[in-house]
């Protein structure tokens, strides 16, 4: 029997993902804080402020703009709002939040200022238990998935019949869920490839070709891995959709908001254009400054964040940034 979901957050992803849990039979309630965003959803079955692409969200898919009436009876609530304003939005559902409900992110950031991840940061703003907790992360460009492309994520909690829980709740014919207990992996992964695909993207923006984008996604494997392991994860999560796949995706594609803000501050837009034309959250751009915080904290080298913070803070060309990455001494790979 389909379950009562919430999505807190009607931005690409987080409607794009109601649509999948609506076409696996749940009941889907959506939170928005936009008036016009919420009634497009409930009246009108349409989010043309964020999924202007699909024409019609499916029946059982209704949204409020009340955060009590959201969350009240929900079995699982899934959040998908920008990173860096998950705990501010976040502290408001606390004392709302069903005592046994599960609490699922599909957030891929790390909050700037405290360098920690989402787990951490939903877990701490609701006051959760880790069993409560699941990640959501893959090759999910949200387009591809609202056109019900044939697309597979990994959900992971540290109680696996949890992670269980939340993938039958999100598999339909066209979307596969593998279950993991490495939450921390998950997180890492999809957090440090955002600032992989920047950097991608602005070599593709350049005009370099396969070379120097194989290059750059290999070491920026090679850097996510090894901070992801210093911060706790399974190696092996790195190899799986999360890690490889998920990076593959978003370097590969001008669906990303990453690749797409890299590709235009390689074209020369300042940071400031880049962020006026980009259509949607870059979550890579507030993330490098923190996996740089966090290596340093860690003992692990983060090169390719490090020079993309400078891209970023300092206005570092893209042969400069390169120049950057060429630097050092020379060292087994
Ligand atoms: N798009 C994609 O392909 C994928 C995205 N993700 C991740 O999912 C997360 C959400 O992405 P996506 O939905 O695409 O992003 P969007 O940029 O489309 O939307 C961002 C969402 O965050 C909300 N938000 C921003 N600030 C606040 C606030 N202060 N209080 C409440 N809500 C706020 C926005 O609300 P409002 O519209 O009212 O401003 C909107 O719902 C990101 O972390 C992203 O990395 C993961 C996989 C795929
Ligand atoms: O995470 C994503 C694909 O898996 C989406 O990437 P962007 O946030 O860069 O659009």
């Amino acid at each position: 029997m389909g379950k009562r979901i919430t999505v807190l957050g009607a931005g690409a992803w987080g409607t794009a993902f109601g649509q999948v849990l609506a076409d696996a039979g749940n009941a889907v309630t959506m939170w928005a804080k936009e008036p016009e965003i919420v009634e497009g959803i409930r009246d009108h079955h349409h989010n043309g402020v964020r999924l202007p692409s699909v024409e019609k969200l499916p029946e059982n898919m209704t949204a409020t703009g009340d955060r009590a009436e959201a969350v009240k009876d929900a079995d699982i609530i899934v959040v998908a709002i920008a990173a860096q304003f998950a705990r501010v939005a976040l502290v408001e559902f606390k004392d709302l939040i069903p005592g046994d409900a599960i609490v699922v992110s599909l957030m891929k950031g790390i909050e700037r200022g405290t360098s920690k991840r989402m787990d951490e940061v939903v877990r701490e703003a609701l006051d959760l238990p880790a069993d409560r907790f699941a990640a959501i992360s893959g090759p999910n460009l949200s387009k591809e998935i609202a056109d019900r492309q044939p697309a597979a994520t990994v959900v992971a909690c540290v109680n696996i019949d949890h992670a269980r829980t939340v993938a039958e709740a999100c598999t339909t014919s066209y979307f596969k869920a593998f279950v993991s207990t490495d939450v921390i992996g998950l997180e890492m992964c999809g957090s440090l490839k955002n600032v992989v695909a920047l950097a991608v993207g602005m070599a593709r923006g350049a005009g370099y070709g396969e070379n120097t984008a194989a290059m750059i996604e290999t070491r920026g494997l090679a850097e996510l891995t090894a901070l992801g392991q210093a911060a706790g994860a399974d190696p092996k999560t790195f190899a799986g959709l999360a890690g490889v796949g998920d990076l593959i995706a978003t370097c590969g594609s001008p669906l990303s908001r990453n690749y797409t803000f890299g590709s235009n501050l390689g074209k020369g837009l300042s940071v400031e254009e880049a962020t006026k034309v980009s259509n949607g959250v870059a979550e890579g751009v507030p993330t490098t400054d923190a996996v740089v915080a966090l290596g340093d904290e860690l003992g692990v080298p983060t090169p390719l964040a490090y020079a993309m913070s400078r891209v970023l803070s300092e206005g570092l060309s893209c042969k400069e940034m390169l120049a950057q990455l060429f630097g050092g001494d020379i060292t087994e790979e």
